[in-house]
């Protein structure tokens, strides 16, 4: 085990019947960073995350957290990590005082303790408002940081988070980003391990990113070192017309592909070969009279994700 790797996954392979889900995942999740795994649905990115929580066992392969097999040394590595699932199984019954005590008791910890360290986490997450509210009356902001403060009651090296912003307003998602950045820089050996399908949380969140797809690693790097594979910089351009748009797309000689909501912008990731730059000049100046802007962004993991996880 490296020493600076706080997970280490060697040739994992998880099947459901006849169905390969992870087909030999090798990966090292490095301590003290924020990594994010994306991949396109059914990638088997929550299957990754389960297994390395402990909650679903490999076919094949090891997986070893903090030094502990997570199959011969299960209950180690629960007392390590903090899981929040995808799916929130809070009892809509208990408020969040209540829940976070439950957790200390399961984990162990004493009444005084788990008293104690449910005051902290309430305080963390700034939930003094609404400890004593039923969770079935939270919105879903709020349930979603008791969830995350659940994963902290036993102060793990490890917190694991599958989707975790999924369905929360802009500003609570932003207020959460700041808390797991706090959380992350608060204590320099925590690492975070985040799996997304949502690329700006991704930006925003990752010191590392790891791309599954079809049950494999195909990429995991830094987000510029993602950044820099899928070519410099991205060249969008708006037009006046739906129907000068839609000529240039069907014409494109660069790669122009429409950008997703706005119907008369369109993207070409430009790679350094300037063959691309020549096309991508020959293809504006076939409606040059309809161009309205024309912006140079550098890469985004959109592009990345778009390269890597389709191509
Ligand atoms: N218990 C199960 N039995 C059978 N197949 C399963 C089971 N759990 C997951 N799968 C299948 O395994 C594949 C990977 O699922 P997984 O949830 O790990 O992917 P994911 O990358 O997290 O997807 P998403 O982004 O949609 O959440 C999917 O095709 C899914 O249908």
């Amino acid at each position: 085990m490296l020493k600076n790797t706080s997970v280490g996954v060697t040739d994992l392979m998880k099947s459901y019947g006849e169905r390969t889900v992870l087909n030999g995942v090798s990966l090292h999740v490095r301590r003290g960073g924020r990594t994010v795994v994306l991949g396109p649905n059914g990638a088997g990115k929550s299957t990754l995350l389960e297994i390395i929580s402990t909650l679903r066992s490999p076919t094949s392969g090891t997986v070893v957290v903090e030094g502990h097999d997570v199959v011969t040394d299960t209950r180690a590595v629960r007392r390590l990590i903090g899981l929040a699932p995808q799916s929130n199984a809070l009892d809509p019954l208990a408020t969040p005082l209540e829940v976070l005590g439950f957790q200390g008791a399961a984990l162990g910890l004493g009444t005084r303790t788990a008293r104690r360290r449910s005051r902290e986490l309430v305080e963390l997450f700034r939930l003094g408002d609404h400890q004593n509210t039923r969770i079935a009356k939270l919105s879903g902001g709020t349930r979603r940081k008791v969830d995350l403060a659940v994963a902290l009651v036993g102060s793990p090296s490890l917190i694991v988070l599958d989707e975790p912003t999924t369905g929360l307003d802009p500003l609570a998602r932003m207020d959460f980003w700041d808390e797991l950045k706090r959380l992350s820089s608060d204590a320099g050996s925590r690492t975070l391990l985040i799996s997304t399908q949502d690329l700006h949380e991704a930006e925003v969140l990752a010191t590392d990113i790891v791309v599954l797809r079809d049950g494999k690693v195909i990429a995991h790097d830094s987000p510029d070192a993602l950044k820099s594979l899928v070519g410099d910089r991205t060249l969008t351009l708006t037009l006046d017309t739906l129907e000068s748009t839609d000529r240039l797309i069907e014409a494109t000689l660069a790669g122009f592909r429409p950008e997703s909501g706005e119907p008369t912008t369109v993207r070409l990731a430009l790679p350094r070969d300037p063959a691309v730059l020549r096309a991508a000049l020959d293809d504006i100046g076939t409606v040059a009279a309809s161009v309205e802007q024309m912006r140079l962004a550098g890469p985004s993991l959109d592009d990345v994700f778009a390269a890597l996880a389709t191509g």
